[in-house]
């Protein structure tokens, strides 16, 4: 288990130059979880993921490894259990003028393994990330997935409890992501690894990650289940991040609708998120037949996030006032959230 405790960075020293990139981060990654870290460029997603293995010394905190506190282990101590952590980057950094056994063995080269144990271990790598044949060609001969794929082998060389993946999907093409996903997923679903990645693309933890923080300004402003994240995002950030893969904007003619309503003139538009059982209910047609107003489907997707279903509908609820708010309360009370639409489309 990974627990930051109340985490400060600040690069540089005296009033003008200091930098304060990360102002009290608390985290906590449970054993065989996927966390995801994101947020905008310069909201301190590096400087987090690199002061848990102490790339970065934290100014302040606690960094705990299965409750042993990082910060505080003298140097040898800290080399042992640093081995527990691994990590891939977004460029992969791979030695060029090593060819990927050389490069897949370096950690074990350096703790001085016997040649045989790292020639068995390598292989046993490679194989786990299907590059198995490519053992003796160089960096400059593979693409960048399979690059990366070396960069999973080598990180996994020490047996790590902890995967630090920094952006590690951020240069490669949509195709050669998802495979790289799958290839994480297999790491902690066969090998029971923790992983902790940060990156600046909601894609990546809506396929792949368990639990998502929102990072903004060195703050975490939202953290918890993605599948909460996606479905009631409560910052403008987290909205802003979740509109880039599930679009839930308001088409032009029903933002009109609401632009020329009035309180005098409601427009009744009405935003309805379903998730998990009531996705499959029945929900809207017995809304209707149970109570005597009129609902439009005006606009909406449904679709699945971690396996669970989801629903995104914008509907127009007209009637008897008193009618409407029962109708309201009975959706509510059927594990669906239903909400007016604000003029701002929220
Ligand atoms: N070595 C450093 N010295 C001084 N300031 C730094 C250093 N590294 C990062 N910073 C500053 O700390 C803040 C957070 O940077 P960081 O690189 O962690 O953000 P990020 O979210 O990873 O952004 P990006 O995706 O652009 O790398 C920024 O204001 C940055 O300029």
């Amino acid at each position: 288990m990974l627990v930051l405790e109340d985490i400060h960075k600040v690069y540089g020293k005296g009033k003008d130059k200091k930098v304060e990139a990360l102002k009290g981060i608390n985290l906590r990654v449970e054993k065989g979880e996927i966390f995801g870290v994101v947020g905008y460029s310069g909201a301190g997603k590096s400087t987090l993921i690199r002061c848990v293995n102490l790339l970065e010394r934290p100014t302040s905190g606690k960094v705990l490894v299965n409750g042993v506190d990082l910060v505080r282990l003298p140097p040898a101590k800290l080399r042992q259990e640093r081995k527990k952590i691994g990590m891939i980057f977004q460029q992969f950094n791979l030695l060029q003028s090593k060819t990927i056994f050389q490069n897949v063995a370096m950690p074990l080269v350096l703790e001085h393994r016997p040649k045989e144990e790292i020639k068995a271990k390598v292989a046993e790598l490679l194989s786990f990330v299907g590059l198995e044949e490519r053992m003796h060609h160089y960096p400059d001969q593979l693409s960048g997935g399979q690059k990366q794929r070396v960069g999973i082998a080598r990180a996994l060389a020490t047996d790590p409890d902890i995967l630090l993946c920094d952006e590690a999907t951020s240069a490669l093409d949509p195709n050669t992501t998802e495979a790289v996903l799958d290839l994480l997923r297999k790491v902690r679903d066969e090998l029971g690894i923790t992983i902790l990645m940060i990156t600046h693309e909601m894609n990546v933890i809506r396929d792949i990650c368990d639990k998502v923080a929102v990072l903004d300004g060195g703050k975490i402003v939202e953290q918890g289940p993605v599948i909460d994240l996606f479905t009631e995002p409560k910052t403008q950030i987290a909205r802003s991040f979740v509109k880039t893969v599930l679009n839930d904007s308001i088409p032009p003619s029903v933002q009109k609708l609401i632009d020329e309503s009035s309180k005098d003139n409601p427009h009744g538009i009405y935003r309805i998120l379903f998730k998990g059982a009531s996705t499959n209910m029945p929900l809207l047609s017995n809304t209707a037949k149970q109570f005597s107003i009129d609902l439009n489907v005006l606009h909406g997707m449904i679709t699945e996030l971690q396996g669970i279903p989801f629903g995104n509908l914008l509907v127009e609820l007209k009637g008897d006032p008193e009618e409407m708010k029962r109708a309201i309360q009975y959706i509510n009370d059927h594990e669906a959230i239903i909400r007016e639409v604000e003029k701002n489309g929220i």
